[in-house]
């Protein structure tokens, strides 16, 4: 396969409807290469939140251009644009967002349900059992309630769902803020090993830069963001 980009914007501006005098993003131009790990850091305010939402397609530009994997999300339609981001982008959140009543399986296959196309059962079984034991839970833990976990286990899972789907991109917001510095370095860890080994390419957002040390690509909002100035005032 070719080297394409996984991210390609070009031109962006954006700024919120309810402060439409306010630009909060303006990026002439930011490219992510297949199987980059990306730290992207910046204040608070400084925009992190509002760049992957319009990655991600949930909110639109101005003007300017997002493609992801070579698809220009302005060509798409809603229901499109849900669909392609149930199939090709993976989230692991600061909240890990399980749902405490179900089961881990549940939690997890729940990402591969929102998929248009669910891939073949016995394909996603495979898949589960093989991502549970790459990130060294037992099978046993597949039927407890996601209620009963340690936090430890349950970013391990937020992992599993965030990468059932085999996504070619993988977003976390903030995912180990309420973690010490080793369980911090061991969730990193875990991440890139599960990213390596379906060549994902990941964007991790966090303000706090002691992180950028594990990564390749490290990236200031500020230094790609022309409008910077304007977004610290607020914080
Ligand atoms: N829904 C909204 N309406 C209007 N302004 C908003 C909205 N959401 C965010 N903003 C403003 O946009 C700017 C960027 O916010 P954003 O949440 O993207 O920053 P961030 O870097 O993710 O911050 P944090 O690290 O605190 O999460 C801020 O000044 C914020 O006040």
């Amino acid at each position: 396969m070719s080297n394409h980009n996984v991210i390609k914007l070009s031109k962006l501006k954006f700024s919120y409807p309810q402060a439409p005098e306010r630009t909060i993003l303006s990026i002439g131009s930011w490219e992510v290469q297949r199987g980059e790990h990306v730290f992207l850091y910046g204040p608070s305010g400084s925009g992190k939140s509002t760049l992957l939402n319009i990655l991600t397609g949930m909110v639109e530009p101005n003007s300017g251009s997002i493609a992801i994997l070579d698809t220009d999300l302005a060509t798409l339609k809603n229901k499109q644009k849900d669909k392609f981001r149930a199939q090709h982008i993976g989230f692991v959140f600061q909240q890990l967002n399980l749902i405490p009543y179900l089961s881990v399986r549940d939690n997890i296959l729940l990402a591969d349900y929102f998929t248009a196309k669910p891939a073949v059962k016995e394909q996603v079984e495979v898949h589960l059992l093989h991502l549970i034991e790459s990130l060294q839970l037992p099978h046993s833990i597949l039927s407890q309630p996601a209620s009963q976990l340690s936090v430890g286990q349950q970013q391990r899972v937020a992992i599993a769902r965030a990468m059932i789907n085999k996504p070619e991109l993988l977003i976390a917001d903030e995912p180990t803020s309420a973690l010490d510095q080793n369980s911090r370095d061991a969730f990193i860890e875990l991440l890139f090993k599960l990213a390596d080994e379906s060549q994902a390419t990941l964007v991790f957002v966090s303000h706090d830069k002691t992180l950028a040390s594990h990564f390749g690509n490290v990236l200031d909002i500020e230094s790609i963001n022309q409008v910077q100035g304007q977004a610290q005032d607020v914080c």
